[in-house]
């Protein structure tokens, strides 16, 4: 049910009595008292009224935010986040074959790369490459999104990336969790605001281009030349406008090569570091141990099988961008994904509903990319984040109405 924030008119504003705007939350078309307080204690009932005084109304919708540059893994997260709430993500049905959307049950993911304003011949004449801010429309990507948070449809438009076009826009209807992946998730501060929670995955050069290699070459018949001109040609933009939005982040996955093995640049064996600001509504950190020591941690052993280079973790407080955050970093790969169930239960506030959640999330999916060492962990452990934020969020909307016409 969407829930509308009701404030007082102009009118009553005025009224020498009433200093501060009163508020209250209804369903639509519902009818409730309403309540004006003066300073917290109530100093009229004006008796029923309906959604004409409405003039703010949030869904239910929760609105997360996924920044990374391209080839980063976003896609694989994603499909770890829909996992955990149960239902597998697929393209809107009957709709445009091209289109960049998913929907599950609970969320719809949408790629900001449909707010791209310049298609790839636009970007080409102009010169200016898809992470630069002119080729985006930031204007009705915030007023889109916030429509959805407010749980309304809204038309919004397609990028082709098989034809590089602008197509016909398509219906998204307002979900129970909306993730906005892309370039430029947190770049407009108006859109920055509208959300509740959010991920940059941060990919070291090196990695991501061992990543891209993978991919463009392997998969995809792209030279190593191409590669390596693709990436470089992206750089300057991706320093100017996409890395510096980790900033705003309240979680960050951190790819880089391994410390296990000196002077390893292959960008097989990885470091990654769960970086979780502190402070932040609806999120506490997991942490190893014991929260806010710093701790370092061999699990190799009678418990866990390591290979070489083995497996190391670490934990512990630091400051990123000014922010407090929490550190969790794991370094090296899993050899037995069913051993990891000595790492989680090593693990707390993981936020997960039974134990062992998180190795049975990871064991689901065994082969997505990444799942034998941090950055599936992580992703996975940011996913049961999310589901409890959102379980929170909708927890406490549900509970203010109650509040208003208790008071
Ligand atoms: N954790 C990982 N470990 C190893 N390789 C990975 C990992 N995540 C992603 N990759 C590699 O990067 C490629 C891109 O991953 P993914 O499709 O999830 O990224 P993306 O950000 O959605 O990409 P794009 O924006 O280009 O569609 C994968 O095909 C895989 O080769
Ligand atoms: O950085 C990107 C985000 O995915 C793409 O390169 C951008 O959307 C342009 O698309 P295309 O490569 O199809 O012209």
């Amino acid at each position: 049910m969407a829930v509308c924030t009701v404030y007082t008119t102009q009118s009553l504003h005025s009224t020498s009595s009433i200093s501060t705007p009163s508020k209250t939350h209804l369903g639509f078309n519902q009818k409730k008292q309403i309540l004006f307080y003066n300073s917290g204690k109530r100093v009229a009932n004006r008796g029923i009224t309906t959604v004409p005084w409405v003039i703010r109304c949030s869904g239910d919708t929760v609105v997360i935010g996924l920044a990374a540059d391209s080839g980063c893994g976003k896609s694989t997260f994603m499909r770890r986040l829909t996992s955990v709430f149960g239902g597998a993500a697929e393209p809107p049905k009957g709709g445009n074959p091209d289109s960049n959307t998913l929907i599950s049950d609970t969320t719809t993911v949408i790629c900001l790369d449909d707010y791209h304003s310049l298609d790839r011949t636009g970007r080409k004449e102009k010169g200016v490459t898809a992470l630069d801010p002119r080729a985006n429309d930031f204007d009705l990507m915030y007023e889109q999104v916030k429509a959805l948070k407010e749980g309304k449809a809204v038309d919004k438009p397609i990028y082709n990336h098989v034809t590089g076009l602008l197509d016909p826009p398509e219906l998204t209807k307002p979900p129970k969790i909306l993730v906005i992946e892309g370039l430029h998730p947190m770049f407009d501060q108006r859109v920055r605001d509208l959300l509740d929670f959010s991920i940059y995955l941060d990919i070291s050069n090196e990695v991501k281009f061992a990543w891209k290699i993978q991919r463009d070459m392997a998969e995809r018949g792209h030279s190593l030349e191409s590669i390596k001109a693709s990436i470089e040609a992206r750089k300057p933009d991706f320093e100017a406008y996409i890395d510096p939005q980790k900033q705003y982040a309240d979680a960050v996955i951190e790819v880089l090569p391994t410390r296990l093995i000196p002077g390893d640049n292959e960008g097989k064996i990885l470091r990654v570091k769960l970086i979780m600001k502190e402070g932040v509504k609806y999120f506490s950190p997991v942490y190893l141990f014991d929260e806010g020591s710093t701790i370092s941690w061999i699990p190799c052993g009678r418990k866990l099988t390591c290979s070489y280079p083995g497996i190391k973790f670490t934990y512990g407080p630091e400051t990123y961008f000014g922010h407090e955050v929490s550190v969790l970093e794991m370094d090296g790969q899993f050899d037995r994904l069913d051993e990891l169930i000595y790492v989680e239960s090593h693990l707390s506030n993981l936020s997960s509903k039974f134990y062992g959640e998180v190795t049975q999330q990871m064991l689901k999916h065994s082969e997505f990319p990444g799942s034998n060492n941090g950055t599936g962990l992580f992703q996975t452990i940011v996913g049961l984040k999310i589901r409890d934020l959102y379980e929170q969020i909708t927890a406490s909307k549900a509970a203010a109405p109650l509040e208003a016409t208790k008071a």
